[in-house]
């Protein structure tokens, strides 16, 4: 099993992203804590997780994958392996999968790659989310550096496989800066889905 000393919990949200999309600082954001950031990518290498409103939940802040600098390409592919098999392993406890990226550079990122033939690990990790049962929340960040705001959202949807307009998304894209704190669109779409995983729960008690 890949990052052992995962707490045992029932709920769990999961943060995946590209390295220094702000996982962490999104972390703080949502939890209160604060855990290590840096201006460098790569400085999560094993999960963080925090207990959150009462003991049966927690939020997990997963290391990033994909370009650091200095890091060689065996050790990322091995990082990206082993977020994949986390994923994989509980995804039944996950209520929420959120795909962080960063809003001003993931465009050029994923078109870059799709230019090269290969598949972009934003657009990869989406489906897979989706292959395994949870469906993704797409934590758009860093929006505090972006001027064409509904246009960069409608490319995301595009590249996602999303029709746009983005607003028709508003559970499953959401803008936020976590820098500063402004995260309501991801906190709104995380208490909807709280709200359905509470009803099939007691749907499944009544039938
Ligand atoms: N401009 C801006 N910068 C941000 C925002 N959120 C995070 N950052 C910065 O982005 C950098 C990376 O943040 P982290 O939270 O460490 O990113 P991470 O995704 O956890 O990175 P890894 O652990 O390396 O995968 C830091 O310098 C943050 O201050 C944001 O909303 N806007
Ligand atoms: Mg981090």
């Amino acid at each position: 099993m890949p990052f052992e000393n995962r707490p045992d919990r029932g709920d769990e949200v999961v943060l995946v992203g590209r390295s220094n999309v702000g996982k962490s600082t999104l972390m703080r954001e949502l939890t209160g804590h604060s855990f290590d950031t840096g201006g460098k990518p790569g400085v999560t290498r094993q999960p963080n997780h925090y207990d959150w409103a009462g003991p049966d939940f927690m939020f997990t802040d997963l290391p990033g994958f994909g370009f650091m600098s200095g890091v060689e390409e065996g050790k990322r592919e091995q990082i990206k392996t082993d977020v994949v098999r986390y994923v994989e392993a509980n995804a039944d406890d996950i209520l929420a999968g959120v795909l962080v990226v960063d809003g001003k550079a993931v465009i050029d990122i994923i078109d870059r790659h799709r230019g090269n033939g290969d598949i972009p690990h934003d657009v990869e990790m989406f489906h897979f989310l989706q292959d395994v049962g949870i469906d993704p929340i797409v934590a758009v960040n860093k929006m505090d550096k972006v001027d064409d705001r509904d246009e960069r959202l409608d490319e995301l949807c595009d590249r996602l496989g999303l029709f746009p307009p983005w607003q028709q998304y508003q559970e499953t894209i959401c803008p936020i800066t976590a820098k500063t704190g402004s995260i309501e669109p991801l906190e709104s779409a995380l208490a909807q889905r709280f709200r359905d995983a509470k009803r099939d729960e007691l749907l499944q008690f009544v039938s």
